[in-house]
């Protein structure tokens, strides 16, 4: 990753020191980003961690202290408490600042930010496509970004200006680009992301229920199927809940569909209908086939890419 010729921001804060802002902050040093950043966290213990890590130039014990003379402010908080963290730093942001937050859900996020910040203060939000099952301030790594995408929601009211620097800011910390409307994004992403964490969930629970993953049975017969969903099931449960709380029409939505679906597939099971399963297999194969002849991941192997049995 080539560093910038020099920084994007003067100044950027980072409120909320979890995953997603330690790995902003290292991959910031890594390209040369910003001028200087500044941290807040909500708790000391988070606070006295991330001054002991060396993560963020300064962290200040109040949040509107970490945004104060802040070019680039960024969010980095459970999408429950984004628009309480806005009321609290408004008072303290600069003219002229961009506001941004990294919350995995945006319609929501935009109607609690938008009514707090002044006039004069740009609110652009983002939600890095890119996460792990880990959280905290000593969770982050610089290259957590790289090659994967970055969503920008603008509209026709976006400031281009702001909007332009924050996509070259994400750029340099590795991402791809692109830019969304808000409603679009958190349908995609119920699709993508959060159905699947919410199946991931009750599928670990299940086993659970069965009393054998503690007995270590599911896991030491378990290939990478089920070991996936332990490692999503493992995600923080207040990012998750705040997620689902607050992308409820589109996870429901596409819930409504998944379950469906799924009790064709248990009925077509219950009645010995394999043409209905090897169909239904048949097109879903094909689909991630797709997705890796369009080079689209790039985390696939390259075995098994071309028998078509
Ligand atoms: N983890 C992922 O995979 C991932 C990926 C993309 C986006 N996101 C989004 O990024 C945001 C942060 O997620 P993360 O994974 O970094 O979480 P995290 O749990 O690692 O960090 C969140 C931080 O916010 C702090 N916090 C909570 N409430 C606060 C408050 N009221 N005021 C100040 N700080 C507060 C927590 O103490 C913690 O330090 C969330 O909105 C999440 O939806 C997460
Ligand atoms: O890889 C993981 O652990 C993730 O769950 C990352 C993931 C995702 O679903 O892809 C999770 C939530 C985010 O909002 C963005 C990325």
């Amino acid at each position: 990753m080539s560093a910038a010729d020099q920084p994007i921001y003067g100044r950027v804060a980072l409120i909320g020191l979890g995953l997603i802002a330690s790995s902003m902050f290292w991959g910031m040093k890594r390209a040369g980003l910003a001028g200087e950043v500044t941290g807040y966290a909500r708790s000391q213990e988070t606070r006295d961690t991330a001054r002991k890590i060396g993560l963020c130039d300064q962290v200040f014990d109040s949040a509107q202290e970490a945004v104060k003379d802040a070019d680039l402010v960024v969010l980095c908080v459970p999408v429950g408490v984004m628009g309480a963290v806005a009321k609290d730093i408004a008072p303290a942001l600069k003219p002229g600042a961009t506001v941004t937050d990294v919350g995995s859900v945006k319609r929501q996020v935009i109607d609690d930010v938008s009514p707090h910040l002044p006039t004069g203060v740009h609110f652009v939000p983002a939600h890095p496509l890119a996460g792990t099952e880990h959280s905290g301030p000593e969770s982050g790594f610089a290259e957590l970004f790289d090659n994967r995408w970055c969503l920008l929601i603008t509209d026709a009211e976006t400031d281009r200006t702001a909007a332009d620097n924050l996509a070259r800011f994400w750029r340099g910390l590795g991402s791809n680009v692109d830019e969304m409307e808000a409603d679009h994004h958190d349908l995609v992403l119920a699709v993508t992301s959060h159905t699947p964490h919410l199946i991931a969930y009750t599928m670990v629970g299940v086993a659970d229920d069965l009393r054998r993953v503690s007995e270590s049975e599911v896991i030491k017969y378990s290939a990478s199927g089920f070991r996936d969903f332990t490692r999503i099931a493992a995600s923080d449960p207040t990012m998750w809940r705040d997620v689902f709380l607050n992308n409820k029409d589109a996870t429901l939505e596409i819930l409504g569909r998944f379950t469906e679906e799924l009790f064709a597939l248990q009925r077509a099971i219950r009645q010995g209908d394999g043409d209905h399963l090897h169909d239904y297999f048949t097109r879903t194969r094909a689909i991630r086939r797709g997705i890796i002849e369009a080079g689209q991941d790039t985390d696939a192997p390259d075995f098994g890419r071309g028998s078509a049995s």
